[in-house]
């Protein structure tokens, strides 16, 4: 048998990341940003606005190009795929979930949240049932027939949640999906979100700055600066010197990476 390479992902990580770095046109977004998830694992990733959440979830889901690192998908690099193979993973095992709802407003609300079976070439019948079956499980499925204007904000949201499950993918990606409901809506969104992704071994990376939201997952990380916050307080005391805040964690093997991103 042969062994895998030292520089391999760990087999139980679903998602796996290694000192990624990613710049905005010249103005840095992440520095060095290890992390791991696990299967079935619901992290949260933390930090106040502008610290890199958004970023690192549209690296680790694909939409972004790390500019250094490593990004892999059940031990399949994502960081050398091209972007048909970027765009065919995303479409097929990951799930997305924003802070707008972005619903199409000339469909109706099954044919929205069924949108992911239907342009992966699903039957009518197999995407609407699919749609039906979650719209039910997140108590909206009353509203099936109607279109998207007919509906409050938290109910929209809820039908961009049945859109992000519908496929069952493997991962959903869900950037601050609270952001525009009020304390109870927050609530009921986030217990369906963790309910459906652990009753169906769906990984979830959460990134919100709200403490309450990110109480709900099993494990968190926070970002600063676009670096874990650890090393962004240990740069912000000097106290890398002259290695620079990535330069130890780079250097450590994948599990301390990951792991010193861990709370
Ligand atoms: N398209 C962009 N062009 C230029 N700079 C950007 C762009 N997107 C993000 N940035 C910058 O990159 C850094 C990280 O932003 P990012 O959106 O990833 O943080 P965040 O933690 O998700 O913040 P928020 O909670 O406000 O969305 C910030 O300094 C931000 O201003």
């Amino acid at each position: 048998m042969v062994a895998p390479p030292d520089n391999a992902p760990p087999d139980n990580d679903v998602l796996w990341a290694r000192s990624v770095h990613y710049s905005h046109g010249g103005s840095p977004g992440l520095i060095g940003v290890s992390v791991g998830v696990r299967q079935g694992e619901v992290l949260a990733l933390t930090g106040p606005r502008g610290s890199g959440k958004t970023t690192l979830l549209r690296c680790l889901s694909g939409h972004l190009v790390p500019e250094q690192g490593e990004i892999w998908f059940n031990s399949v690099p994502v960081h050398t795929m091209g972007p048909v193979a970027r765009e065919r993973l995303r479409r097929d095992r990951f799930g997305w979930i924003g802070p707008d709802p972005q619903l199409l407003p000339e469909l109706k609300v099954w044919e929205n949240a069924a949108l992911p079976l239907l342009v992966s070439g699903a039957s009518h019948r197999t995407a609407k049932a699919a749609a039906c079956e979650w719209l039910d499980r997140l108590d909206i499925g009353a509203f099936a027939r109607k279109r998207p204007g007919a509906l409050t904000r938290a109910e929209s949201q809820r039908v961009a949640l049945a859109r992000a499950l519908v496929k069952e993918p493997s991962v959903v990606f869900a950037d601050e999906p609270t952001a525009p409901l009020h304390r109870a809506e927050r609530a009921l969104l986030l217990r369906t979100l963790t309910t459906a992704a652990r009753s169906h071994g769906i990984t979830v990376l959460l990134a919100t700055h709200d403490e309450e939201s990110a109480a709900v997952a099993d494990r968190r990380v926070e970002l600063l600066d676009g670096r874990p916050a650890a090393a962004a307080a240990a740069a912000a005391d000097g106290a890398l010197g002259a290695n620079g805040a990535d330069g130890p964690s780079d250097e450590t093997p994948e599990g301390q990476a990951a792991c010193s991103l861990s709370a």
